[in-house]
């Protein structure tokens, strides 16, 4: 059995606004770039996302996550993808949340394949197909819009990455359950990190939770909004942009009255990638902070290590 019971660490009620993105007016990927200097996160309206889409994928989730445990477990364990219960990655992480974990590559056909593809009904697959595409879409223009905004060359340096079938990327649905009465105390759902990928797009229903670390190291929440998107920085995409843009550390605290539930698209580069600095942002070999690793190298450094630790030194010269 996994027990979980780990501190709750305070949170300053800070008045910081969250900038929003208008994501249907090319002028805003200046707006884009300053966020994802100050914050390495930002809200998302206007996004095109069909209602109906948000909807049926909210129904089904809930409808899986509310069916017997013997019959989730057939869907896991996660290895890191298929469905898992308190354990986060491989390391002994744990936090009060279920989860699916899928791959997006369909050129490996690894998400039909999984286990969780195989126990869901036809109605939620269809859904989560449509909806990584429509992410892989989302991650891609906000990326263009920072090529755009950033000068960078050749075309769609960053946007490709996550376009071409090779893309490593990754979907995942976390569950926080909400508490019994007797049991009313926060606790930690997704415990801080932040993410390995390039960016990551999310999407939560109306039930707060989400946390977000300023530079100062002030923990803040993020109020939810079940109607817009939320878009956070990766280590990936700040070695690419030489530090410019920062990772974001987030984490989640469990709702004592209400359960929450949040879908995330983790836009991930090909494996062989190589990551390093972008030579039409840092002119002088001289000034790259992060040497060359390919995204498969950090990945499994990655998978080695705990759900918190600094995963970025990996790269530091
Ligand atoms: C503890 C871990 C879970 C994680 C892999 C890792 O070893 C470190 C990074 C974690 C993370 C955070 C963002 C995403 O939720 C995730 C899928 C990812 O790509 O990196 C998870 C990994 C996971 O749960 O498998
Ligand atoms: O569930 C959330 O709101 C965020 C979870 C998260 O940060 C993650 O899955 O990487
Ligand atoms: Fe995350």
């Amino acid at each position: 059995m996994v027990v979980v019971s780990q501190p709750v660490p305070k949170c300053k009620r800070s008045s910081v606004l969250i900038p929003v993105v208008d994501l249907a007016d090319p002028t805003s990927k200046t707006q884009i770039v300053k966020a994802c200097e100050e914050l390495g996160f930002f809200k998302v309206v206007n996004h095109g996302v069909r209602p109906d889409l948000l909807t049926k994928m909210e129904e089904e989730a809930t409808k899986f996550f509310a069916l017997f445990q013997s019959l989730k477990d057939k869907a896991g364990p996660a290895d890191p993808f298929g469905y898992g219960s308190k354990r986060i990655g491989l390391k002994g992480d744990v936090g009060c949340v279920e989860h699916i974990l899928l791959n997006a590559n369909n050129h490996l056909s690894s998400t039909k394949s999984t286990a969780v593809f195989r126990q869901i009904p036809a109605i939620f697959r269809e859904a989560v197909e449509e909806y990584m595409e429509e992410m892989k879409g989302m991650s891609s223009k906000v990326l263009e819009m920072v090529e755009e905004a950033l000068g960078i060359e050749p075309k769609e340096k960053l946007s490709r990455l996550v376009k071409v079938k090779e893309s490593d990327s990754c979907f995942r649905m976390n569950y926080y359950k909400e508490k019994e009465e007797t049991q009313a105390k926060e606790e930690i759902g997704f415990g801080e990190h932040t993410d390995p990928q390039l960016i990551s797009v999310l999407r939560s229903n109306d039930t707060e939770g989400l946390q977000i670390c300023l530079k100062d190291g002030t923990w803040v929440p993020v109020p939810p909004d079940h109607s817009s998107f939320f878009v956070f920085v990766g280590d990936t995409l700040q070695v690419m942009t030489n530090g410019r843009f920062k990772s974001v550390k987030h984490r989640v605290l469990t709702n004592i009255k209400r359960s929450r539930l949040s879908m995330i698209y983790f836009a991930g580069p090909p494996l062989a990638e190589k990551i390093a600095p972008l030579a039409c942002l840092v002119p002088k070999q001289e000034d790259y902070l992060y040497k060359e690793l390919t995204w498969s190298q950090y990945k499994s450094y990655g998978y080695k290590t705990k759900l918190g630790d600094y995963r970025l030194g990996l790269f530091e010269k």
